[in-house]
Order: C-alpha cells, then structure tokens, then sequence
C-alpha cells in the first residue's frame, strides 16, 4: 500500500525517526507536523522532511492517513483526548509511547478502540529533539503493538505492513504484557542507572571515583542522561509493574548481600555464573549495535568479504574505525553495517569513500 498523508504530534528523537525513515521509504509522502520547538518544524523543512508545520490541532490535514501522538506519555494520552472528536473519520491513530495500558483504557473509554492501535518501537536512545533524530533508529528494530479489542484484523495487518516498509519488526501483545515486559527490560534499568550514578555523586566526596568510572561502570550508567520528563510520565504512567520490578530486584540485592555477609563464595560464583549464562543467550540482533557520535550505517549484502573491502578502503586513506557492527536482517537477507569513529572528520571522509565506491548508506 502506498501510504501518503501523515501526521505527527511531536517530532523530537522519535518522532523526527519515523518522519524521515517515512519519507526514505515514501518519497512522495506528506508529513504535517504539530510541534512546540519552531526550530525542529523550521529545520524539518528545510531537509525536504516534512511538508509543514501546524499551530493547532484543529490544523491536522483531514486526508490524514495515520497520526502518530510522539510526545511524552502522558500529554499522548491528553493529545488523544483533544482530538477524538476532530478527526475525519479515515484517519488511523497510534503513538510511540513507552507505556501502554494507560493510553489504550484512555482510547477505549473515547470510543476510540476501533481507530487507535497503541506503539512502542523499541529503540532509542539518551538523547532527546529532533537533533538528534536518525532515518535508521528503528531499523531491524522490535516495534512493538498493542491494538484494542476492537481494533479489525485488517487494520493491524496495515500498521504491521507499514512498520514491515520502514524496516521495524512489528511485534502485537497486549497492553498488561507490554507494561510488565518494559517495567523490567527497560523501565527499571533506566532507574537503575539513574540511582547508580546519584550514588557515584553522593559517594565521591574528593571528586576522584568519577574519574576513575571506567568501561563497565559507563555502560551501565549511559541511559541516566535521559530526558527527566519524558521518565517521569512514564514513571507515573506505569506505576504498579515498576514497584513490582523495584520489589524484587530489592529481594535480590538482598540475596546477594546475605551472600557477601555470610561470606559465601558459592553463592556469589552461582549468581555471575547463571545471569552470565542467561545474559550471553539474549539475541543481539534486532536493533543498536553502537552508539557513537560518528557513525555511519550502510547496506551491504550478506556476502564473504564485504567487511574486508570496507575496512581496506578505510584503512588505506588513514580512516580509523572506532567500531564495527552488523544489524542482520534475516528477512531481506541482507545487513546494514554500522560503522563508528572517534572523529567527525574520519566519518566524514568515510561517507565521501564509501559513496564514491559505490556503497548505499
Ligand atoms: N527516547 C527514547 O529512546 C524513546 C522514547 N519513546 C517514547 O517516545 C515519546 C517521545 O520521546 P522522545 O522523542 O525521546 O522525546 P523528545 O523530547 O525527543 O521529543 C518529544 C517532542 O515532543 C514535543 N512536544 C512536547 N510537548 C508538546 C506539545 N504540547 N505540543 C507540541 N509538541 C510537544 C517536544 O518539543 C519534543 O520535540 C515518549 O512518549 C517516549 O516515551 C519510545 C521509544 C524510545
Ligand atoms: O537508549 C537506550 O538504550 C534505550 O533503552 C532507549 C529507550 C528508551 C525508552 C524506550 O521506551 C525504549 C528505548
């Protein structure tokens, strides 16, 4: 199906991803855009993203196709409310938000259930506006949907086709599976990492212990540099699966306390040994390999000796890689190569290599 008209409340990391993976995979599309920062709409313009931007909701292009709500949890939920009785008829509504059984009761109590079908792509990153947006953050990525009980069949397999087109992975479960899953996979380590680092702060008298966090502790600690409000909707919005999730990872730090007073070396071996075990079964191949400043992704077939061919153009022309990853896509049978480097020049030169032989990005 050829999608055309669209729109987009918010366009910052995730809404500014979906406007330009749309218009990679439609280029003819039309994206209209609500948006409080002008600078985004202004610079989305000038990038040949989007077509406009709008003051108000009243605003919206009544052929609007799909409308993706890219706000914080809980102004989504104040958007949809606001617009239930506005929009034309045709229009099938979603979000990007990263709860979900707040919004869905949200939709179904406007009557909205056979219209609104709740979304999560599960990819992102610490940083936040349409600066740091990129065509590829949701490629080869879980995207997550959630649709209501009266959300038809046949307009799942729509949204499941459109996230097929700009190269996610839709995913359905319902609303209570996804709030549990998230509350663990995502939510609780975003707190996690918050309270290590007020920790290292609260610890670090002399102001050394920072200097000295190194590889492990910066790994862990990357996603506390999120936005704070977009972390405190989601919070409030999914509250009782992350006290549940705070509740027992209390109970084993707790275990794991026991195990250090009592000095007992077995139980202290027996927990790295199995969350190592587990940890190196978990599937690596949906979505971010790396995250880097300076980075490129380019396609490349899954052939023998692609990676040899890019590293020999690189290292010939003095072009050091930082880091090297593959994003598999075993459904197109072929990969995107992430490559990143230590300076904006490296990437830079990189691009202008790689395109004059031929690679498309
Ligand atoms: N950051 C991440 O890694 C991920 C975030 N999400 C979800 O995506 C949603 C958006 O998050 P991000 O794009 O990261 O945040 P962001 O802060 O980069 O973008 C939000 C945008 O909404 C705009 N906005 C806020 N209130 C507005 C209003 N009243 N009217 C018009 N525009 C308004 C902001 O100016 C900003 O550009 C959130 O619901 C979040 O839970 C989902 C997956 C990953
Ligand atoms: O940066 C990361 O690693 C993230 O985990 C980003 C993220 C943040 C919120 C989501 O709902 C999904 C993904």
């Amino acid at each position: 199906m050829e999608w055309k008209n669209f729109t987009l409340i918010g366009l910052g990391l995730i809404g500014g991803s979906i406007a330009k993976a749309i218009k990679k995979a439609y280029p003819r599309a039309k994206i209209s855009v609500l948006e409080k920062d002008q600078h985004s709409v202004e610079m989305a313009i000038s990038e040949g993203i989007i077509e406009k931007g709008l003051q108000s909701i009243e605003e919206i292009p009544s052929d609007t196709e799909l409308l993706f709500l890219c706000t914080p949890v809980e102004w989504n939920r104040i958007f949809l409310r606001e617009l239930a009785p506005k929009l034309s008829s045709h229009t099938l509504l979603t979000d990007v938000g990263s709860t979900k059984s707040s919004i869905m009761k949200e939709a179904e109590a406007l009557g909205l259930s056979s219209r609104f079908c709740g979304g999560h792509p599960m990819a992102g990153s610490e940083s936040s506006g349409y600066k740091a947006s990129d065509s590829l953050l949701l490629e080869n990525a879980y995207y997550l949907l959630t649709p209501g009980q009266g959300f038809p069949t046949e307009s799942i397999e729509k949204m499941k086709s459109f996230l097929s087109s700009i190269g996610s992975i839709p995913f359905v479960m319902s609303p209570e599976e996804h709030d549990k899953s998230v509350a663990c996979v995502s939510h609780l380590p975003h707190l996690i990492a918050a309270s290590l680092v007020k920790l290292l702060k609260e610890e670090d008298e002399k102001g050394t212990m920072k200097k000295l966090a190194a590889g492990g502790f910066k790994d862990i600690s990357r996603i506390a540099s999120s936005s704070p409000i977009m972390w405190q909707q989601i919070c409030l919005s999914n509250k009782e699966p992350i006290l549940q999730m705070i509740a027992h990872y209390q109970d084993l730090l707790e275990e794991i306390k026991a195990s250090i007073e009592k000095e007992e070396p077995q139980g202290i071996a027996e927990l790295f040994r199995e969350s190592g075990e587990y940890r190196n079964s978990m599937d690596s191949s949906a979505q971010g390999l790396i995250h880097s400043e300076y980075a490129i992704s380019l396609h490349v077939q899954d052939h023998p000796g692609a990676i040899s061919i890019i590293s020999t153009i690189l290292a010939s022309n003095m072009v050091s890689i930082r880091n090297l990853g593959i994003n598999h896509n075993r459904e197109k049978g072929e990969g995107a190569l992430q490559i990143s480097f230590y300076t904006g020049e490296d990437c830079e030169m990189a691009k202008k290599l790689l395109h004059k032989y031929g690679f498309i990005f």
